[in-house]
């Protein structure tokens, strides 16, 4: 564990510039109330303190937390506001159907996986993931990681009960506690490991870009692949954040657990100048998720500033999907539309293993892809969980076929990621599907 001299800087005196929004009149798009918000200015990167945060984790030494966040906002960022403002201009022509993004990777990444051979197979495998797509789809394709920073997990039940009947914390991913039953106990020292494991991170994903990429995309020190992580630790994302970035990674998400209107998450994020994602489940009625845009983009003119990534599960799309998009397009506002194809698609074993099914995956990404061509929106992009190593978390019609199959390397932290073979796989057959669904209309 990190030694570390804490210093503590004064609380509350971290930057505020604003620009203040004109308080503007309501009005009504057909069924749609929308009420331009003049609340910027109320916002700063602590200003989410004030709200109820869902899946916050409980520390029992809270100075202790402090303490390490008051460390973390003097350390350097880890990446420049010029990269996330060049992420959000690319991601524009994404949201107007122009350009497509690949946004994968681990579920929870581990800090033993901190090695340059398995980052390399995480970078190397996005891009032949967007060469795949970019040749099958005509366009440029943007590669996103979910890497250097998915440390931090929502969970369904904060707790699990040994076989003793000892009840202990659930694991919270690395930057909250180990997955060792042994060492549950959230420990605020593994933030600062995880500060220092996402920096080591990034520098490799440079060094990979700028040795292994194509010439036409080698331009040394500029990072190939944008970065991404869930930003479910508030205290650690705020401390990461300067006046209206989150310098901790490219872009941010808010998970299906913690997009509550009114909670914590929402309302950190809604202050940030770095593109924003947000899970939309089956759950999400239209009218929250038009609310949710109104909230994170206001400005109705900011074209890609918000994704929403719809994670509903093969067979219940064509149900859910359609009236959101359509109340989305009502509402004037311009997202992008991301499928994840992953989440919505996880089940249990008899023996309570963690698997998906490829062919599910598949599926809910052709659906999602007819839902938003007949309603002349667009799928502006792809999210999977996935690693670079040849793993047997999910199933597939090939080398794991049988839950028995699963156990031959499975070593998923939380949920069950698609190995390179099955990753590449799902890109060519999604990217053959559209090929000739175009062909055909
Ligand atoms: O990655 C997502 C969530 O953390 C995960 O799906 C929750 O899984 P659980 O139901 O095992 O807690
Ligand atoms: C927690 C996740 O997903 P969701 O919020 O969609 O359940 C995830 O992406 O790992
Ligand atoms: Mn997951």
């Amino acid at each position: 564990m990190v030694q570390t001299q804490i210093q503590m800087p004064e609380l509350g005196l971290l930057p505020t510039t604003f620009t203040k929004v004109k308080p503007a009149v309501t009005e009504t798009i057909r069924e749609i109330t929308i009420t331009p918000t003049d609340h910027i200015d109320t916002w700063s990167p602590d200003s989410w303190r004030t709200k109820r945060a869902a899946q916050a984790v409980e520390y029992a030494d809270k100075d202790a937390l402090e303490e390490t966040c008051a460390y973390l906002r003097q350390l350097p960022p880890l990446v420049n506001p010029s990269e996330i403002e060049q992420a959000r201009a690319q991601l524009y022509h994404v949201a107007l159907g122009r350009a497509f993004v690949i946004q994968g990777g681990d579920c929870a990444e581990s800090f033993h996986d901190i090695k340059y051979d398995i980052i390399k197979k995480k970078v190397e495998l996005l891009r032949q993931q967007s060469e795949v797509l970019e040749e099958a789809l005509g366009m440029t394709v943007i590669p996103l990681g979910r890497i250097a920073g998915q440390y931090a997990k929502p969970r369904s039940n904060p707790f699990e009960t040994l076989p003793s009947g000892e009840k202990i914390h659930a694991f919270r991913g690395h930057n909250v506690n180990s997955e060792d039953p042994n060492r549950r106990q959230p420990d605020p020292n593994r933030l600062l490991l995880g500060y220092f494991y996402a920096a080591a991170s990034q520098n490799t994903i440079r060094h990979v870009s700028t040795h292994s990429a194509p010439s036409a995309g080698k331009t040394p020190g500029k990072s190939f692949l944008y970065t991404s992580h869930e930003a479910l630790h508030l205290p650690y994302e705020s401390a990461l954040t300067r006046d209206h970035y989150n310098l901790s990674a490219t872009t941010i998400w808010l998970g299906e657990r913690t997009r509550q209107l009114d909670g914590a998450h929402v309302e950190y994020a809604r202050g940030l100048r770095n593109p924003i994602g947000v899970k939309v489940g089956p759950t999400a009625t239209a009218d929250e998720v038009v609310a949710i845009l109104n909230a994170l983009s206001p400005d109705r003119s900011q074209c890609g500033k918000v994704t929403l990534i719809t994670r509903m599960g093969c067979g219940r799309v064509r149900s859910v999907l359609p009236p959101i998009i359509r109340a989305v397009q009502l509402s004037g506002h311009v997202p992008i539309w991301m499928c994840d194809p992953c989440h919505g698609n996880t089940f249990a074993t008899s023996t309570g293993v963690k698997t998906r099914r490829a062919e599910d995956l598949l599926q809910e990404l052709k659906e999602t892809y007819i839902a938003h061509r007949s309603l002349g929106s667009r799928l502006g992009g792809i999210h999977l969980e996935q690693t670079g190593e040849d793993v047997t978390e999910c199933m597939d019609g090939e080398r794991t076929t049988c839950e028995e199959d699963l156990g031959q390397c499975y070593q998923s932290l939380c949920d069950p990621r698609l190995s390179r073979e099955q990753a590449l796989w799902l890109v060519k057959q999604f990217g053959e599907f559209v090929k000739n669904y175009q062909h055909e209309a």
